[in-house]
This record gives C-alpha cells, sequence and structure tokens, in this order.
C-alpha cells in the first residue's frame, strides 16, 4: 500500500501558519463550508486540540495528521458526498461537544466523545454518490459483500476506517489502553452504521420514547439513542444553517441522485422520481424530507437540549423558504423549465 501520504505534506499541516481566524467557529451560525479548503486538515486538528482530545488520549499529533490526511484522500471528488460534507459534519459534533457540553454534562463519556468526532469524519469515505438500493440493483462489488447484513455503503465506509487506521504511520488510537481501543472501534462502528436511513427509521421512535421519559445516561440503550441521534443531526446539519447554504447543499445533492437516475435508466431500470431529473419536484421532495424527517430529528434533540432550539428554528425557516420557492418553481416550471434549472 504506497504511502500516499508523504511526510512533507503532513509536516505542512503541523506548521499550519496560523489558520485565517474565524471569530464565529463555535457557533451554530457558522458555516463549515465557508472554510478556505487547503486550511481544512488543519482544522480538523484544532478542533481536535480544542476539545482536549489530543492530551487526553495522549495522541501523537504527526500520527493523526497522516490520518486525517488519509481519511481526506479516501472520499471521492462528487458533488455532495465528498470530503467537504465530511468536515462540515465532523465542525457539527464539535459545536454540540461545546455549545452541549455534552462531556462535561456526564451526557456521554470522553472516549464516546472521541468516537464522535472520528465517526463524522469517516462516515462517508469512499461514497460514489449512489445509495444503498443502487448497490443491490447494480450487483455492485459491495452489495456482494455487505447486501446480507444491509448497510452496504454505511459498512464499507467503517471498512475503510478500520483500513485507514491500520495503515502504516497512521494508528493514533495505538496511545489508548487495550479495553478503551476495542470500545472505541465498537463506538464507531455503531455511529457510522447509525447514519443509514434505514437505522434511523427503525431506532426514531425509541429515541422518541427517551427524550420523553428524560434521558438516562445510566441507560446503555439511551446512550447508543443518543450517539446515533447525534450523528444523524450532524449527517444533516446543512439543512440548520441560513437558506442560501442549505438550498446549495440540496442542489448537490439533487446532483448525485440524479446522476444515479441517469445511470438507473442507462441500465433500463426505472429511477424513483426524487433520481429522475425529468419527473423530480424539488421544492415537494425537499419539503416532505425537511418535514417528515429533518424536523423531527432536531425536535429531539431540543427536547434533550433546550440549546437545540436555534436549529430547529433555522429548519423552520428554510422550510418557510422551500415553500416560497414553491410558488416561484410553479410560475417558472410553467414556462417549461425543470425543478433542476430553476434551482441552479
Ligand atoms: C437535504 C437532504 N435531502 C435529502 C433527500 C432525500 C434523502 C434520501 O436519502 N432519501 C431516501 C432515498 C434516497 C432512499 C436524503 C436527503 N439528505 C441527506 C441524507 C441523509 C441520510 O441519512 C440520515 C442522516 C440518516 C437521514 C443519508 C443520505 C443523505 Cl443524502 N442529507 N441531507 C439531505
Ligand atoms: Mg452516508
Ligand atoms: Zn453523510
Amino acid at each position: 500500500y504506497h504511502m500516499r501520504v508523504h511526510d512533507q505534506d503532513v509536516a505542512d499541516v503541523l506548521m499550519c501558519p496560523n489558520p485565517h481566524d474565524y471569530p464565529n467557529f463555535d457557533d451554530f451560525s457558522f458555516t463549515p463550508r465557508k472554510i478556505l479548503h487547503r486550511e481544512l486538515p488543519c482544522f480538523v486538528l484544532k478542533m481536535f486540540e480544542e476539545l482536549n482530545f489530543i492530551e487526553e488520549f495522549r495522541i501523537k499529533k504527526d500520527i493523526l495528521t497522516r490520518f486525517i490526511l488519509y481519511v481526506k484522500k479516501g472520499y471521492r471528488d462528487l458533488p455532495y458526498h465528498n470530503w467537504l460534507h465530511a468536515f462540515s459534519v465532523a465542525h457539527f459534533a464539535y459545536l454540540c461537544l461545546k455549545n452541549f457540553q455534552l462531556v462535561e454534562k456526564g451526557y456521554i463519556s470522553k472516549l464516546e466523545a472521541l468516537a464522535y468526532l472520528i465517526s463524522c469524519l469517516c462516515h462517508d469515505i469512499d461514497h460514489r454518490g449512489t445509495t444503498n438500493s443502487f448497490q443491490q440493483q447494480s450487483d455492485s462489488v459491495l452489495a456482494s459483500l455487505y447486501s446480507s447484513e444491509g448497510s452496504v455503503m454505511e459498512r464499507h465506509h467503517l471498512s475503510q476506517t478500520i483500513c485507514t487506521l491500520n495503515t502504516e504511520g497512521c494508528n493514533f488510537l495505538e496511545s489508548l489502553n487495550r479495553d478503551d481501543y476495542i470500545k472505541c472501534l465498537d463506538l464507531i462502528k455503531d455511529m457510522i452504521l447509525a447514519t443509514d436511513l434505514a437505522i434511523h427509521y427503525r431506532i426514531h421512535s425509541k429515541q422518541s420514547a427517551m427524550a420523553l421519559d428524560g434521558y438516562n445516561k445510566n441507560n446503555a440503550e439511551h446512550r447508543y439513542f443518543l450517539c446515533s441521534l447525534l450523528m444523524t443531526c450532524a449527517d444533516l446539519s446543512d439543512q440548520t444553517k441560513a437558506w442560501p447554504e442549505s438550498k446549495k447543499v440540496a442542489t448537490l445533492i439533487y446532483t448525485e441522485f440524479f446522476t444515479q437516475g441517469d445511470m438507473e435508466k442507462e441500465m433500463g431500470k426505472e429511477p424513483a422520481n426524487m433520481m429522475d431529473r425529468e419527473k423530480a419536484s424539488i421544492p415537494d421532495h425537499q419539503l416532505d424530507f425537511l418535514t417528515q424527517c429533518c424536523i423531527c430529528i432536531f425536535k429531539i434533540l431540543e427536547m434533550i437540549f433546550p440549546k437545540a432550539k436555534v436549529l430547529v428554528d433555522a429548519l423552520k425557516k428554510n422550510i418557510l423558504c422551500w415553500e416560497t420557492s414553491k410558488m416561484v418553481f410553479e410560475r417558472l416550471g410553467l414556462e417549461g423549465k425543470t425543478s433542476y434549472e430553476v434551482l441552479t
């Protein structure tokens, strides 16, 4: 496995000349997609330092840096499921750890916090811009590997994460004691698999019940539900940012969906409406997704962490914007434009 990351690349990140200063880096309103791309690796390092993980787990910065650079290389150049998505998801995890004081207030352990940040960074490694069902349909190698257990893509992201950790000079977790190391990998597995929409639908009602009963940190199931909720919130965090941001991200997601639809047509399959650039109504589908899926997840978060109200409010604002843009779409649509043309 040739060293695709050179020692000089690691040194460049470690010496990262004082990275651009973003005064609201710790706020939920901050949009991580605005950070200078070449500075992203040193901001990942900064988050590990800010959260005191380097000290707490005696992490060697050069090994962590090489791991970060390999993870970055592990992401493909796709419209949405790329390194910038991974970074923005990890940044949201950082915001939750800081703003909700997840460890300080005893909601989760330090080890769970470390696993949370790592899982967010790695949760979509080597994504191909296609869904789990497309893996089955196209009879992909990943489907043959994982379809018997389900969560095909997520099992691949997990496998890539473990392989990266086992790459020469990348295992920054080797400084953990044996029990913590095994526990950390176990947590990373649960957290990355939790980003499968199917798993989310399966546990959603139990997460809701947990929030209504009141979170109990001594209940192992509650901790699993909270970590899963924190993963899905991070994965959807673009939708809690200002309208221009969340609208732009939706466009990127549909670019991937429509490319998959085109491939399905070439395979002689009928794509789902949402994947068909001729049939999809983006505002309608986005409204469904935000009102049926997103807002419910963030409302559960708010029940546990009242400070998450700002996130629910931002989501509600974006839903309103989709309602408004729907009327614009309808008017322009009458002039024969597809919803994609109107949106971009
Ligand atoms: C703005 C926005 N619109 C979306 C509209 C539809 C879908 C979708 O997958 N529909 C189902 C079909 C394809 C079988 C996902 C959307 N989506 C996600 C997202 C969330 C994911 O999973 C968790 C985090 C567990 C919810 C997993 C993957 C993705 Cl791309 N992130 N942002 C979005
Ligand atoms: Mg994913
Ligand atoms: Zn993701």
